[in-house]
């Protein structure tokens, strides 16, 4: 794999249940994506596309083939190493899972807590600069309840981009955002790319996003069938 590659994917294939009722969700899927690269999969539902998500993100374990994250072979990865890398991955999900006892600004502390470095005066102005820069800054202090479905959504993109990840992993992050909020987060994506190489894996069926990407995956009953790049 180079150096290149955040993600190398090799005939990889994954069943759901056993006996009879065993379903195979993917197959052969062969997959590298760039560093970097805003890349789109899309498909009808029921395709894989969050089954692949999930294993490419350490959510699931690998049962047959190759997954290269970030230069480490998942299946062969001690549970430390598992840990270390999500450590550099960011999760963006539809339902946002924010903690209903914390305020916007705690909640995207979480982020950052994980990664248990800096103090606490540079993380905190590192959540209250992330919340502003996605325009929840006069929201830090309010609790989910308080807050709207799409600036929820916000606060959960805010979490998953607040400690620098490697990869962002995103499954219909617009979903429950307004056109322009939508933008904005993509927008946002986009530069990470460009300026700290960032690599943003998402599966979307927002039409507005695919302009914005680098290369579009789609997939069909668990198979990659279009692939194209821009
Ligand atoms: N936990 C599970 N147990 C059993 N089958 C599952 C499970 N998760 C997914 N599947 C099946 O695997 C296939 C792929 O599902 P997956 O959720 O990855 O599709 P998707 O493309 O993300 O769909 P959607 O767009 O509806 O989210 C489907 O046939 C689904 O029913």
């Amino acid at each position: 794999m180079g150096d290149d590659h955040a993600l190398d994917i090799a005939d990889l294939n994954h069943w759901f249940g056993a006996g009879e009722a065993q379903k195979q969700a993917l197959f052969d899927i062969d997959l590298e994506i760039d560093r970097g690269s805003l890349t789109v999969l899309v498909g009808p539902s029921g395709s894989g596309k969050t089954t692949l998500l999930t294993l490419v993100g350490c959510l699931r374990e690998v049962q047959e083939g190759s997954v290269m994250l970030l230069g480490h072979q998942l299946h062969v990865a001690k549970p430390a190493q598992q840990i270390a890398l999500r450590r550099r991955l960011g999760f963006i999900f539809q339902a946002h899972n924010l903690h209903g006892s914390l305020t916007a600004l705690q909640n995207v502390l979480m982020g950052l807590q994980v990664h248990g470095a800096t103090d606490q005066d540079t993380q905190m102005s590192a959540a209250r600069h992330m919340l502003t820069l996605l325009g929840l800054g006069d929201r830090i202090d309010y609790f989910p309840a308080n807050l709207s479905g799409g600036q929820k959504q916000r606060v959960a993109v805010a979490r998953a981009l607040v400690g620098n990840p490697d990869i962002v992993f995103a499954d219909e992050p617009t979903a429950a955002l307004d056109r322009e909020s939508g933008m904005t987060v993509v927008k946002m994506l986009k530069q990470l790319g460009q300026v700290r190489g960032t690599t943003t894996v998402m599966v979307t069926h927002d039409n507005r996003i695919l302009e914005m990407a680098d290369r579009i995956i789609t997939l069909e009953d668990g198979r990659i069938v279009n692939d194209t790049s821009k």
